[in-house]
């Protein structure tokens, strides 16, 4: 019996289907055992040193909540995970993206079809955790080829407890989510669960209207001390050498905000999502970061009261989550976009200098300009639908970015961004 999801997706003609059903034809046999052979011999290889079977066949199932089912083959953890799916348009960088906190709660579905090529390393990594729900793509690689490599992406997630599929057909599933936006899924490996089971699943889930930063941010303050390392370094001119107290909000904070802010000579303290601003005015520092972070920027009204308590008492920095938080907290609104911005590819105008800068960016929601009142800036759009990458407030010293100026993954156009921040700090400190 045709079950009722299945009717759903066979009627649904960007539905995709790949057969598990033996291959009559030899030369499709042999073509099928030269391709797919290699993928099991990767990833069977770290449990048994040698490849069980000539070909895997598809044993997972991608359930949109749309009714479509896509059948894809596991790597990674095994179960039934719910997320929010999204595209990420990165070429390169699939190991910062997994841990990237702020993807907490979705399904990361890389355009960019050969991952896996480099492995993973334990330098790259930008949280101690991966926090997404699941990783899409559609083709594994059969090596790994990386003179840092530490561990295959397979058994990486298999030991993190992530779920991952592959042999998907990620071009059909990013162009219904350009069409009709971001839509939750269910990620399953287990065979006793129906179709209509996996769409329940994902129709009774909702990522909006939920605070994920708690989840995700430390749980107690920390000094943060390196800097990024010397062979990586760039943009180094420039630095004046000073060095100036920052308390960075962990909303779900990427390493890599803290290591460009310790190479322009921040000393860092980082503080838990829910730490008191009466605690950070205490502290004194010469400014504060309200960090990057996942979810609905309006279900964390305590973070936005934080980030009111402190505005015009010290320079702020936000960036993402905290650019979102700032907008709030100066009287605007957020609102949720069609399918958001993820990739390392997306050109941004600076107002003030007229500069394009092409930016690493990673969100699901934005400020809405015509909410905000007079005095705040509009400083940065995105060039691809003309929404706002940032905003300023001179006379309170605040400024932030929708997007990401630490990169990892994308390109090192928007690293002035700390410089700005720390001439912020500075023009503060000389007319306090
Ligand atoms: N990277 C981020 O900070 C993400 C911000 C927010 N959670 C969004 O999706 O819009």
């Amino acid at each position: 019996m045709v079950s009722k999801a299945m009717e759903l997706a066979v009627t649904n003609p960007l539905t995709c289907f790949t057969s598990s059903k033996p291959l009559s034809n030899p030369s499709s046999i042999l073509r099928a055992f030269t391709v797919r052979c290699s993928v099991s011999l990767s990833s069977d290889r770290a449990s048994t040193g040698v490849a069980e079977r000539p070909w895997k066949t598809s044993d997972a199932r991608l359930v949109l909540e749309d009714g479509s089912i896509w059948r894809a083959k596991s790597f990674g953890a095994s179960g039934t995970q719910v997320g929010e799916v999204v595209f990420n348009t990165s070429l390169t960088g699939y190991q910062e993206i997994l841990t990237d906190p702020s993807y907490a709660g979705q399904f990361v579905l890389m355009t960019n079809p050969h991952i896996g090529n480099t492995g993973v390393n334990f330098d790259d990594e930008e949280s101690m955790q991966c926090f997404l729900g699941g990783l899409v793509i559609r083709s594994l690689s059969i090596s790994t080829s990386n003179w840092r490599c530490a561990e295959t992406l397979g058994d990486y997630l298999a030991e993190r407890n992530i779920m991952g599929i592959y042999d998907v057909d990620t071009r059909a599933i990013t162009r219904r989510l350009r069409q009709d936006g971001s839509l939750i899924g269910v990620l399953s490996t287990e065979e006793s669960k129906t179709d209509e089971e996996l769409l329940e699943l994902s129709r009774s889930w909702d990522i909006v209207g939920v605070d994920l930063i708690s989840g995700v941010s430390c749980k107690t303050p920390y000094e943060w001390t390196d800097n990024t390392k010397s062979q990586w370094d760039f943009n180094a001119n420039g630095r004046d050498g000073n060095t100036f107290h920052v308390v960075a909000y962990d909303f779900g904070i990427k390493h890599n905000i803290l290591r460009r802010l310790a190479s322009y000579g921040c000393k860092i303290t980082v503080v838990p999502s829910i730490w008191p601003a009466s605690e950070t005015l205490k502290i004194k520092p010469d400014g504060v970061l309200f960090s990057n972070g996942p979810g609905d920027p309006s279900a964390v009204p305590y973070a936005v009261e934080t980030v009111k308590e402190i505005l015009g008492k010290l320079p702020v920095f936000g960036i993402c989550m905290g650019h979102q938080l700032l907008g709030q907290a100066l009287g605007g609104k957020t609102f949720k976009m069609k399918f958001g911005h993820h990739g390392g590819n997306h050109p941004v105008r600076n107002l003030w200098s007229g500069h394009v800068e092409i930016s690493a960016q990673n969100h699901n929601y934005a400020v809405d300009p015509a909410s905000l009142p007079e005095g705040v800036e509009v400083t940065h759009v995105n060039l691809n639908d003309g929404s706002c990458a940032g905003l300023a407030y001179p006379a309170q010293n605040i400024m932030s970015l929708q997007y990401h100026p630490e990169a990892s993954p994308g390109p090192h156009d928007s690293d002035n961004a700390f410089q700005e921040f720390i001439e912020l700090m500075n023009r503060a400190k000389e007319n306090a």
